[in-house]
């Protein structure tokens, strides 16, 4: 296959039989596991990497015949009724959802050392991103359940047997760790059975345009091989069986989501609830997007022939497609400030039936895309090998017409604030646009959760504006709780009486389900845990010292990695801590 696929430059060096043996042999092994993780096998693979490298070399458009406009999607508002309506729906509908996360990606961008997952998603709890991701999916599945019970009584003798699955697709270069992550922390709670992790193969190089493999400059008897994108979780998805057994228990959801958004399940319910409302195929999550962005714009392309589809255009293609639209500007915000096009945060829910269908015509592949680096303007050679790569968002491109394609629109202090570039790009990110860093994306945490409160009732101090690692961020009180606390805003509002008050510098922590902020005043950190068997009731005024932040800079080495990133540390001087391991009434009353 390789000989007639123009591949034989691969043996042309060998030596003669008898010398390296283990290593050729090594070789085939090589090329039987790149044959068999493609779907269509190398063969498919060589011939898509000619047809995508002679279209790139020719610069031909890949939107050719096709004309952007801006879609229309569901807009929401947080805490109107429709969306707390949206919650509601969501909530009910999670028992059928099976969550699938991609977390292959090595973050280069980031340049962090560690996997991205388990970075702290805030250093106040120091809690990391998986954490909080198995701990929300663990609440939304007690939530859910909830219902079911009181439905139908008669299952509650026996408790609600649904477990919510979570899939997470690694890559040889997060695999090991991840599941290292999930070992020592026992599973963060959930059965280890409810955790199914799914390893994506990196795809072989690409050395030229007759897309003749490339072989790894430290051994010439191994192909030189790259990440091929998210794109994959499809086809791993499909191959694992795990789809047709969803359908057959029942489930009739799939969401996919991303490694590092610390706000994300702020999004889901609501999300969800829109998906089963509107009984939508596809429902992408999207928020306002900024001109430039390195978010892509989710765009209604309309084909010269009649046909329209509603796509990701991703970011660094939106700009090209629209100057060749007549778009002299390219990628401009327009008069609202923002880009009129929505921002996709990669927040998929598919529908299990639907998907199921596509997939079992498609095999899960996806429509990929090559990105050489020529080496001049000749196109003739490139600067370093290329690979096919895929996207997970690229799904909808092949549906049929009648498919059910929406998004939906929901601010972005409330949905997307990703851990992506590392200190020193994010402080040259364009003056107002997202920063996307450690920095941001742990204030975002503490913005939303104070907004949150605030629009339920509690009177918050208004944030101060502070710089950390070059980058301007509002810094608001240091709130978070556990996802059982506060999963819809209807469950917070039953939580939160109208006459408390926190103050900026304060870190409010709530590490239990039925705590009750009834008529609190705080100006300073108070920590509270709880069992689920007991009720407490926080009133009065609590004043300390507190938890301070302290600047770092990030090339202080003395710092750790997931420290010097975000730029501070939580200095924790002075705190109440309260702690109920018992069942029954409390009271928590200082003065
Ligand atoms: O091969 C891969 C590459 C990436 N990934 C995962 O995919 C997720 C996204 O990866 P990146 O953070 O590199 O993605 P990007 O920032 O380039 O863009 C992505 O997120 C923002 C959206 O607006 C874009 O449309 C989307 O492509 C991560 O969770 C990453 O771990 C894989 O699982 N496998
Ligand atoms: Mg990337």
């Amino acid at each position: 296959m390789l000989v007639e696929m123009g591949q034989s430059h691969l043996f042309r060096d060998w030596p003669d039989p008898g010398v390296d043996d283990q290593e050729k042999l090594a070789f085939f092994d090589q090329i039987k596991l790149l044959n068999e993780s493609y779907p269509g096998g190398l063969a498919s693979y060589i011939k898509t990497a000619r047809e995508l490298l002679e279209d790139s070399r020719l610069g031909k458009n890949p939107f050719d015949g096709f004309t952007p406009s801006v879609p229309t999607g569901e807009q929401l508002t947080f805490g109107d009724d429709s969306f707390i309506n949206f919650e509601e729906t969501g909530i009910k509908e999670a028992r059928k959802a099976a969550f699938v996360l991609v977390a292959g990606g090595l973050g280069e961008r980031l340049g962090y050392n560690g996997i991205k997952l388990a970075l702290p998603r805030e250093t106040t709890t120091g809690k990391c991103f998986l954490q909080h991701y198995i701990e929300s999916i663990l609440a939304l599945q007690e939530a859910s359940c909830g219902y079911v019970e009181v439905m139908c009584p008669r299952s509650s003798s026996g408790g609600c047997r649904t477990e919510i699955p979570l899939v997470i697709m690694t890559s040889d270069d997060t695999h090991a760790r991840t599941l290292q992550v999930l070992k020592s922390n026992a599973y963060f709670g959930m059965a280890s059975t409810q955790v199914i992790l799914l390893k994506q193969e990196k795809v072989a190089c690409l050395a030229d345009n007759d897309a003749r493999l490339a072989l790894d400059p430290k051994n010439k008897y191994r192909i030189q091989t790259k990440p091929h994108g998210h794109g994959d979780v499809h086809a791993l998805l499909y191959s694992s069986g795990l789809l047709k057994k969803w359908r057959d228990e029942g489930l009739r959801w799939v969401l996919f989501f991303q490694d590092t958004n610390g706000l994300l399940f702020n999004a889901v319910p609501a999300a969800l609830g829109v998906s089963a409302t509107k009984q939508y195929h596809v429902n992408s999550l999207a928020v306002p997007r900024k001109a430039k962005e390195a978010i892509g714009g989710i765009t209604k392309l309309t084909h010269a022939d009649g046909r329209t589809m509603v796509i990701n255009v991703e970011y660094n293609q939106l700009d090209p497609l629209l100057r060749a639209s007549g778009y002299s500007d390219g990628d401009v915000n327009c008069e609202t400030g923002y880009s009129p096009f929505p921002g996709n945060i990669n927040q998929l829910i598919l529908e299990l039936d639907s998907y199921i269908e596509e997939l079992s015509k498609t095999g899960g592949s996806i429509k990929e895309f090559v990105n050489p680096k020529y080496k001049d303007a000749s196109k003739s050679a490139f600067k370093s090998s290329t690979r096919l790569e895929c996207m997970m968002q690229d799904y909808p491109k092949t549906l049929p017409p009648t498919a059910r394609v929406g998004f939906t629109v929901m601010d972005t202090w409330l949905a997307y604030a990703p851990v992506k570039n590392n200190p020193e790009d994010a402080a040259k990110v364009p003056k107002g646009n997202p920063y996307h860093s450690a920095t941001s994306g742990e204030m975002a945490v503490y913005r939303a959760n104070s907004l949150i409160l605030k629009k339920a009732g509690i009177h918050i101090d208004e944030p101060v504006k502070d710089v950390f690692n070059g980058q301007e961020v509002e810094v608001w009180p240091r709130v978070t709780w556990l996802p059982k606390w506060g999963l819809s805003f209807a469950e917070v509002k039953k939580k939160v009486g109208a006459n408390c008050f926190v103050s900026q510098p304060s870190t409010l922590v709530i590490n239990g389900r039925n705590i009750h902020l009834e008529t609190l005043s705080l100006n300073g950190a108070l920590i509270i845990s709880s069992v689920d068997s007991a009720e407490v009731r926080v009133e009065g005024a609590i004043q300390n010292k507190g938890w301070t932040l302290e600047k770092v800079d990030y090339k202080d080495a003395s710092f750790p990695e997931e420290i010097r990133i975000r730029g501070f540390r939580i200095n924790k001087v002075e705190q109440l801590e309260a702690t109920y391991d018992q069942p029954g009434s409390f009271t928590l009353k200082p003065q």
